[in-house]
């Protein structure tokens, strides 16, 4: 079956449908929607408290959605969840291994568990992350770094899909985080593996990530491809300076696809971000609402700046 099997491989890895989390009254995850495709790495990202671990709970079936489901190679977690589980390897928290064992020991602790977990895949899984001239030193002698990747390791023995990691730099310093970064590709290129990575730093999730999702008070806000060109990850922004600034704030907030990105008094200006082809219309309704402009001049959000206005000004960095 040809079609069948096209449509598979196009299908996403994972996908979020209007997940939805309700804790005693209080909506914590609010009809979160997402996917990620094969071999992405997608960084969750958002404040303190904006719903990062909940939505990870929920995909590894940790704790129940209160509404939406989550398809995990298109098995759904709700109706599917052992087909669906299979495919996920996961660190939730902090991963526990017996400290005066070998890494090595540690992981074959897992094969009595699943029996179709080999030496082989044990092997395979340490040098991915770089850790074969250590398996035979005890677990208590590794650098946090080193335990991370033993646990990243450890994820990787069922042979996943999609790993997921909840906070995997935490505590890390830069040099960890940029090691961690290249382990995290190296997995995602040789196994052909996505990865979803929550955090709450921007910085780190542009070094390590091929798209952000970011979410604010357990909601989606909007995504971003890190590593397409600059001119297309940012958003296009003008500065017009006005005679009239409230007037002009006025009649571009109400043209539809035009958002006020900013107002500077001293200057006079007004900051739009819109699409090229609304240009036009502004200078327009601008011109019939006696407003004179002076100037336009094009500018450019920082990625942080942007993030800033997604997120209503709270800081993620
Ligand atoms: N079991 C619970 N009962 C009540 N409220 C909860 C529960 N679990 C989480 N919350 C609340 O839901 C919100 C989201 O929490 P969550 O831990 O998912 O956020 P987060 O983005 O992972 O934050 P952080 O980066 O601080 O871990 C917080 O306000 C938290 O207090």
């Amino acid at each position: 079956m040809a079609v069948t099997s096209a449509i598979k491989e196009t299908a996403p890895v994972l996908s979020l449908q209007q997940v939805t989390k309700r804790i005693g009254g209080k909506t914590i995850v609010d009809r979160m929607s997402f996917t990620i495709q094969k071999g992405e790495i997608v960084g969750l990202l958002g404040p303190n408290g904006a719903g990062k671990t909940t939505t990870i709970r929920m995909l590894v079936g940790l704790i129940q959605m209160s509404e939406g489901d989550v398809f995990v190679q298109g098995h759904s977690i709700r109706n599917d969840f052992s087909n669906a589980i299979r495919h996920i390897g996961a660190i939730i928290e902090n991963p526990e291994f017996y400290p005066y064992m070998s890494g090595w020991d540690n992981l074959k602790q897992y094969q009595r568990m699943d029996s179709g977990i080999t030496d082989e895949r044990i092997k395979i899984v340490t040098e991915l992350v770089g850790l074969e001239a250590a398996m035979n030193k005890k677990v208590k002698a590794y650098s946090l770094g080193m335990r991370q990747r033993l646990g990243i390791a450890q994820a990787l023995l069922g042979n996943p899909s999609l790993l997921i990691l909840d906070e995997p730099t935490n505590g890390l310093d830069p040099a960890g985080i940029r090691e961690m970064r290249q382990y995290l590709q190296h997995i995602a290129d040789h196994e052909g593996i996505s990865i979803l990575v929550s955090s709450h730093l921007l910085s780190e999730m542009e070094l390590m990530c091929s798209r952000v999702v970011v979410i604010q008070e357990g909601k989606y806000v909007t995504e971003r491809d890190l590593h397409q060109g600059k001119e297309q990850s940012q958003l296009l922004t003008v500065k017009i300076r006005v005679d009239q600034l409230d007037s002009a704030y006025k009649i571009s907030s109400a043209i539809h696809g035009v958002e006020v990105a900013g107002l500077d008094k001293e200057r006079n200006e007004i900051v739009l971000s819109l699409q090229d082809e609304l240009i036009p219309q502004v200078v327009a309704k601008l011109g019939e609402g006696k407003i004179k402009i002076y100037r336009i001049t094009e500018t450019k959000l920082s990625l942080e700046e942007e993030f800033l206005k997604w997120t209503g000004g709270s800081r993620i960095a």
